[in-house]
């Protein structure tokens, strides 16, 4: 099939990469012409483990196209997938101006039947809306209909999991678009849920609330664990060993960052106030995640009351491993804190090098630990798990380490001399 995506983010470039390793033949419309240029050249302008070598493979044997072009791309496609942003406004509601322009755009290409996919995270009541405005905007209603496609990717296994997706949402009307996206995603073998366009936009939403919530429920147990020296880690293998609870998403630590699940909890909570609804829930999964950085520092602080002229390190900046994505990082949100009460930081990330005041940057893993006091681990890449300690405990000029995310075995970095701390750990 001959497929448009509209977006070369972390969305819209997994789902052109993949759709082109299906089979299809994929224009990427991306408004950003250097990001095209750059894509042309077979580079990813996002690190994303396995996406660059498939835009590499899919570029040569011509099943994949970038273009800033959407006129020609639209024109060649029989489906369109919609991957632009979705931020947050201030009061909360959804910045839905991208995908506003898009669907102008899109309204002065269509002279053939189309179907309009939609994989960006949208408010309720959405894909409605561009239904009646592509139909005021003059186009006619039988060349085109809407489809809700949401997307549960997670970044830095984003290809795997559309390869592997545990399930597809296909939200729509009628069948002649559901047997489209149906067809297109066939190879995958993954199970279907089809519903309104309205439940599908529900679907995402209460999806990652739930997630969102799963991590806020364990922060409040590590914190009451923490005071009873109990060991979160016992606790969450002990509770999720009950199939109606289940092992995942019980990881404590620092709470949850990224592009998503802070918007998306906005958006959900914004929706609810709409029908007058109070969203309890929400609140408090948003109340626990907010201050979970600030409990973080205070119990640095209890434990090293005297950090002002210590050399103070921390390992990772991006808002989860294996991903570049800084957007509402925990990570970055303690180094600012730390720093606005004065504290020079010292830090390290595989992956992410931005500037930030009070902190500089290294290299390398090792030379950012040298004369050390404190080594705090914000987000936990494979690298930090995998440290060489010995190494770690001769360079520092200390014994502090902060597990923020509970990804380090106490008993593993005590035998190298190297205390322990973190949160509902023993
Ligand atoms: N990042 C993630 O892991 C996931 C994101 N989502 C949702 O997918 C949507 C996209 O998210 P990301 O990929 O993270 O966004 P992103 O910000 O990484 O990428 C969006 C891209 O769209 C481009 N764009 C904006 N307007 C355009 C236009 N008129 N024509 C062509 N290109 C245009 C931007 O330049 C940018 O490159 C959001 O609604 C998000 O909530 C859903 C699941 C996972
Ligand atoms: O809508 C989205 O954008 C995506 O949001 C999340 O994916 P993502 O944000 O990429 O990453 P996650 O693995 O979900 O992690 C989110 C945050 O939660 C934190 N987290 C995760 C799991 C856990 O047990 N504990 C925990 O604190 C991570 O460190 C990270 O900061 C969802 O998992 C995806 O299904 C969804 O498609």
């Amino acid at each position: 099939m001959n497929v448009c995506v509209i977006g070369a983010g972390y969305v819209g470039l997994t789902t052109s990469a993949v759709l082109a390793d299906l089979g299809n033949y994929v224009y990427c419309v991306e408004k950003d012409e250097q990001k095209v240029e750059t894509l042309k050249n077979g580079h990813c302008p996002i690190f994303e483990p396995q996406l660059e070598p498939l835009i590499k493979t899919h570029l040569k044997n011509d099943r994949l196209y970038f273009t800033s072009n959407l006129a020609k791309a639209i024109n060649d496609s029989s489906i369109i997938f919609i991957a632009v942003g979705t931020p947050t406004l201030s009061d909360g509601s959804t910045n839905l101006s991208f995908l506003e322009s898009v669907i102008e755009e899109l309204s002065s290409c269509i002279h053939s039947y189309k179907v309009i996919t939609t994989k960006s995270t949208v408010p309720i009541g959405t894909n409605q809306k561009i239904i009646d405005e592509l139909i005021s905007l003059g186009v006619p209603s039988h060349l085109f209909d809407v489809v809700s496609n949401p997307e549960f990717l997670r970044e830095g296994s984003a290809i795997q999991d559309m390869l592997q997706p545990d399930r597809i949402v296909i939200g729509g009307k009628g069948n002649e678009p559901i047997h489209s996206i149906k067809q297109l995603y066939e190879p995958l073998k993954a199970p279907y849920l089809v519903t309104s366009l309205e439940g599908a936009e529900m679907i995402k939403y209460a999806s990652n609330a739930f997630l969102a919530t799963k991590i806020s429920f364990i922060n409040e147990m590590s914190k009451i664990c923490d005071s009873y020296n109990i060991d979160i880690e016992k606790v969450a293998e002990g509770i999720g060993m009950d199939p109606r609870i289940g092992p995942h998403f019980l990881g404590a630590g620092l709470g949850y960052g990224g592009s998503c699940f802070p918007k998306d909890l906005k958006a959900l909570t914004y929706l609810a106030k709409q029908k007058q609804i109070i969203p309890y829930l929400l609140e408090a999964t948003k109340t626990i995640n907010d201050q979970q950085v600030e409990f973080f520092i205070e119990k640095l602080m209890k434990t090293e009351p005297d950090l002002i002229d210590k050399k103070i390190t921390i390992w990772g900046l991006s808002f989860k491993p294996n991903t570049d994505d800084i957007r509402e990082s925990q990570s970055i949100k303690m180094i600012k804190l730390l720093s606005a009460k004065g504290y020079h930081l010292h830090v390290h990330d595989p992956v992410v090098n931005i500037p930030l005041s009070n902190t500089t940057f290294y290299e390398s893993l090792y030379d950012s630990i040298e004369q050390s006091d404190v080594l705090i681990i914000a987000t936990d890449w494979e690298l930090y798990k995998q440290a060489d300690w010995s190494l770690v405990s001769k360079k520092m000029k200390g014994n502090l380490l902060f597990d923020c995310r509970n990804c380090i075995l106490p008993e593993t970095i005590s035998h190298f001399g190297l205390h322990y701390l973190g949160v509902g750990r023993l």
